[in-house]
């Protein structure tokens, strides 16, 4: 017999909202529905174990079906089933109050989209996203009960009546509407069960074919598994990339539950950074790549897989910030991934170094971003020099602690930003036994700044930013050849033949081994416009005025000597300062071209 009733919702035009909400998201419906479907399975697998249930459990599987010309999906189970009674309250009360509850979510935030998180749990209803009318016809694992057959066309009216079914389980038959074709082609729901459903913990059957891995390493105890293992499994996540560096497998159970493993990749340069590469699983079931808030930000740039039924999937975003233990997953990765390079650092400290550059990324934007991170990466933080030799900070600061302090107790370091343009300065800086740093990338310019502000009494000086003499400063005073007036004569023959206003001459004594002129961008001017140019600091205005370079004349220097006395004194002056420019890579255009001309004047005339 036929009974007929009214599904309990106060919300009479719930379908079109949620037809119009998710209308991106359609194809979420396989996933709720093979979710209930693998749960409905486990469930019978407890109360086998627990001895609820005696009988033959089977192979327990979910099976998946596209019909074409019926224009229908099945989706059929070998799980508890359900009877009639049951179907009454689980779907017509539980299933609709959860659409109930997600309409007036969607009231409550006025419809904005990006209010309520994407993948709202929405179960069972989500079927009416794609289908008219839903069938299911079930028998529940009890001795002796009927089998239902219940319909919904989509209003708040259903239908059951008893059903022809032999076998436990349930298959959900989904009608599918004519806007929603796409779905009856195998293609493509294969491609939603491989993104949603690979993991699932139960065998999930397509054309013939299980399209899943029941057990996914994470789900495994890290001692039961080789390193091939994790190799392995990196492949089967992403198949098109280089295998990884290293990896760090999550398993906490108090006071939250998390899983999961993080994989440091291959970074072929910090440009071509991917994000969204982390997945996140709930009781293996796919839910989003977008990681956000959940794992820390300077981690984004990790691959691998995070599983936590502890993530609040069905609340707004802000709400996911705040989060209690959003934030403690949060701090746990960080300390977890702390440790793991602290170990791989102290264990096998020259693997570490050959990784470096893929890992420095991520560990000076974790120590940029996150103080409980500085404090543990700062002991295992590497600086590397231009002979290619890594240091730890401590190491470094006793390497050039005696040869680099300067008349006020400060620590220099000194550094490049590109060891091939400036060039001629790391040379004169390692004429005189300084050691200098190779910091060029593009995080570095931060890492500059908070070393600064974190080591006590240090001051980091690109190579290029003073003259080497000026590097570091100390209290002896250099004797000069020439005399004052001279000095100031100098000056003006240099001022003329440069004719440039932001071209800063001054005539200074350095040793007669050093450089005759040498051209160099003030430290703190250069930051200035860095900032500016990285857009911060309310300094926007300095991006667009030009460089003022102060350009030393070395007093001490025998060309310069010459300069004074020779008779086309500002043609030499000029040409001194052209081949400064030339060693900086500043030389170009028509200042290129007059400096290869007047040379070979020079040469033919010699
Ligand atoms: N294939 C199935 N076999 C047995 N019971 C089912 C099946 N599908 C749904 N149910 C029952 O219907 C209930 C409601 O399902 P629905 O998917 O709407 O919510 P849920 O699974 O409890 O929560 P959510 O999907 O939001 O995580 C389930 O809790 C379950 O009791």
């Amino acid at each position: 017999m036929e009974e007929r009733g009214n599904i309990s919702i106060h919300t009479e035009n719930i379908f079109p909202i949620i037809k119009k909400f998710l209308y991106s998201d359609h194809e979420i419906f396989l996933r709720e529905l093979v979710s209930n479907a693998v749960d409905a399975t486990q469930k019978m697998k407890r109360l086998s174990s627990i001895g609820e249930f005696t009988g033959d459990l089977g192979e327990l599987k979910v099976k998946v079906e596209v019909d074409k010309e019926a224009r229908t999906i099945t989706i059929s189970d070998n799980g508890i089933g359900m009877t009639a009674e049951e179907i009454k309250k689980y779907i017509n009360q539980i299933a609709f109050s959860g659409a109930t509850e997600f309409v007036e979510r969607y009231k409550e935030t006025g419809g904005d989209k990006d209010q309520i998180i994407g993948q709202f749990g929405l179960g069972f209803y989500s079927a009416f996203m794609v289908s008219d009318r839903v069938e299911i016809i079930t028998k529940s694992y009890k001795d002796g009960t009927e089998p239902a057959h219940w319909t919904c066309d989509g209003s708040t009216e259903f239908a059951i009546a008893p059903a022809h079914k032999e076998t436990r389980g349930t298959n959900v038959v989904l009608n599918v509407t004519e806007d929603s074709e796409e779905f009856l082609e195998p293609m493509r729901i294969r491609t939603i069960l491989e993104k949603y459903c690979k993991f699932l913990p139960v065998a999930v059957e397509f054309e013939g074919e299980v399209i899943n891995n029941p057990n996914p390493i994470w789900t495994k105890q890290p001692s039961e598994l080789t390193d091939e293992d994790y190799k392995e499994f990196y492949k089967e996540l992403y198949p098109m990339s280089e295998a990884p560096l290293f990896w760090i497998h999550l398993n906490v159970d108090y006071p939250f539950n998390l899983t999961g493993i993080l994989y440091f990749p291959k970074l072929k340069n910090d440009f071509e950074v991917q994000r969204n590469k982390i997945q996140l699983y709930s009781r293996q079931v796919f839910i989003t790549d977008e990681v956000k808030d959940v794992v820390p930000e300077f981690l984004m740039l990790l691959h691998g897989v995070i599983d936590s039924p502890d993530i609040p999937l069905n609340v707004s975003r802000s709400f996911l910030q705040a989060d209690s233990s959003v934030k403690k997953i949060n701090t746990y990765i960080t300390k977890k991934v702390a440790d793991k390079l602290n170990e791989i650092f102290k264990k096998d400290r020259t693997a570490f170094e050959t990784n470096w550059d893929d890992i420095s990324v991520f560990v000076k934007y974790g120590m940029l971003s996150d103080d409980k991170f500085y404090e543990k990466a700062k002991d295992f933080v590497l600086l590397q020099n231009t002979e290619g030799k890594y240091y730890t900070i401590e190491e470094y600061k006793a390497l050039v602690q005696a040869n680099q302090t300067d008349k006020n107790e400060q620590l220099v370091m000194l550094y490049t930003s590109d060891a091939e343009k400036q060039h001629a300065f790391v040379e004169a800086a390692q004429s005189r036994s300084y050691d200098v740093l190779k910091l060029d990338t593009v995080i570095d310019s931060h890492f500059i700044g908070m070393l600064e502000q974190k080591l006590e009494k240090t001051t980091l000086k690109r190579v290029d930013s003073e003259t080497v003499n000026k590097l570091i400063e100390r209290d002896e005073t250099k004797e000069s050849v020439l005399n004052d007036t001279e000095k100031e004569e100098l000056k003006g023959v240099y001022e003329q033949a440069i004719d440039n206003k932001n071209m800063m001459v001054e005539v200074a004594p350095m040793s007669p081994d050093d450089a005759p002129v040498v051209i160099t961008l003030p430290e703190f001017m250069r930051r200035m416009k860095d900032m500016s140019r990285a857009g911060g600091g309310g300094m926007m205005f300095m991006g667009d005025m030009p460089d003022t370079y102060n350009v030393t004349i070395n007093a001490n220097h025998p060309l310069n000597q010459r300069v004074l006395k020779a008779e086309e004194k500002s043609k030499m002056a000029r040409q001194a300062f052209d081949l400064a420019l030339l060693s900086q890579n500043m030389l170009s255009g028509a200042a290129l071209t007059n400096f290869v001309k007047r040379s070979f004047e020079i040469m033919t005339n010699e």
